[in-house]
């Protein structure tokens, strides 16, 4: 393989230059600006799936090269979180990207590079600088994860002033995390196109996620409850022309209220818990009492299978966040 530091690895060798050093990846880089190349740019926490790689096709139609970033980015994580169990897979990452043939290479930056100085969980004790999106990080995610969408925009700002990209490709999974980037890009003047891409889903209609792992046989069974409930949902507005919040969202409270109950009934080992459900316009992030016609809007939530937390939404009116 052609890295440039000290990684170690059993995939095959030579396909994809690997990148853990900035200043290498930047000489590279510099090697596509004076060939006029434009550049893609995917950044993701490993652990790939298909939902990824959808987003490294969608760059390399519209870049002349794709790069994708592997990087658990602590400061997105809270002190009680799954920072140190976050899947680690960097043999099957690296086998996934050669076969999408549209891979040009791969940034694989260390928590000392990216953290210069230093980075601890705990928020109060952090050092150096951040970057927040404001009244667009409070809500929705934001309530459970108050430390997510700094760690988000912070780590993808370092890794914009890394990359260069002219775009930058972000699942619409993560919808959230698309408006607040976007907003990102916007007020700091980023000179990089956003593009959101929509989820991959298995056949049954769970989304795509690295973190879909962490559950049993059992549990990925009923996993499918959150797609189930905001599909009610959705069905609610499309179909009968809901507009009251309370009307749109009680089909889906009512979907895992049942699927909670039956997994009790059944004795098995583990919970189903709602976090939340969240009717939200798509530009303020404001929770919406009544949907307006026509009016753009997100609608998700998160579920707890056992201990693992699942997202999931539903555009609203609008095809692009
Ligand atoms: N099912 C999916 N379809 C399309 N894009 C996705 C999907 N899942 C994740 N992505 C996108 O891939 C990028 C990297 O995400 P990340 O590495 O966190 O994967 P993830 O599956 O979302 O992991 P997690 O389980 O931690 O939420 C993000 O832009 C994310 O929105
Ligand atoms: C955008 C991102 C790679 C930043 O760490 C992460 O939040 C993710 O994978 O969605
Ligand atoms: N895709 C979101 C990353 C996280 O949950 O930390």
């Amino acid at each position: 393989m052609a890295t440039t530091g000290a990684i170690t690895t059993n995939a095959p060798t030579g396909e994809i230059p690997v990148f853990d050093s900035i200043a290498a990846f930047r000489a590279w880089r510099k090697g596509l600006a004076r060939q006029e190349k434009t550049v893609g740019f995917v950044p993701t926490m490993g652990a790939l799936h298909e939902g990824h790689l959808s987003l490294v096709e969608t760059a390399s139609k519209e870049c002349d090269a794709v790069v994708v970033s592997i990087f658990v980015n602590p400061a997105q994580f809270a002190p009680h979180e799954d920072l140190d169990r976050y899947p680690r897979t960097f043999d099957t990452d690296y086998a996934s990207l050669v076969s999408t043939k549209s891979c040009a290479a791969i940034l694989l930056p260390k928590v000392s590079e990216m953290y210069p100085a230093g980075i601890t969980l705990d928020r109060s004790q952090q050092r150096g600088a951040f970057v927040e999106v404001q009244g667009l990080s409070h809500q929705m995610e934001g309530i459970p994860r108050p430390h997510f969408f700094r760690g988000v925009a912070t780590v993808v700002a370092k890794l914009f002033n890394i990359v260069q990209p002219d775009r930058a490709f972000f699942g619409q999974k993560d919808a959230q995390q698309c408006v607040v980037l976007r907003a990102m890009i916007r007020d700091l003047l980023m000179p990089i196109r956003m593009r959101s891409v929509p989820t991959c889903r298995e056949a049954d209609g769970l989304a795509m996620s690295s973190r879909n792992r962490y559950l049993t046989p059992e549990m990925r069974e009923v996993a499918t409850v959150l797609y189930k409930a905001i599909s009610a949902a959705k069905e609610a507005i499309v179909k009968n022309g809901a507009q009251e919040r309370t009307a749109i969202l009680q089909p889906a409270y009512r979907i895992i209220e049942q699927v909670s109950q039956q997994v009790k009934a059944q004795g098995l080992p583990f919970e189903v818990r709602l976090d939340y459900l969240s009717l939200v316009d798509v530009e303020t992030l404001s929770e919406l009492e009544i949907l307006g016609k026509n009016q753009a809007a997100i609608l998700s939530g998160a579920v707890y299978i056992g201990t693992t937390r699942l997202i999931d939404n539903t555009l609203i009116n609008t095809e692009e966040l």
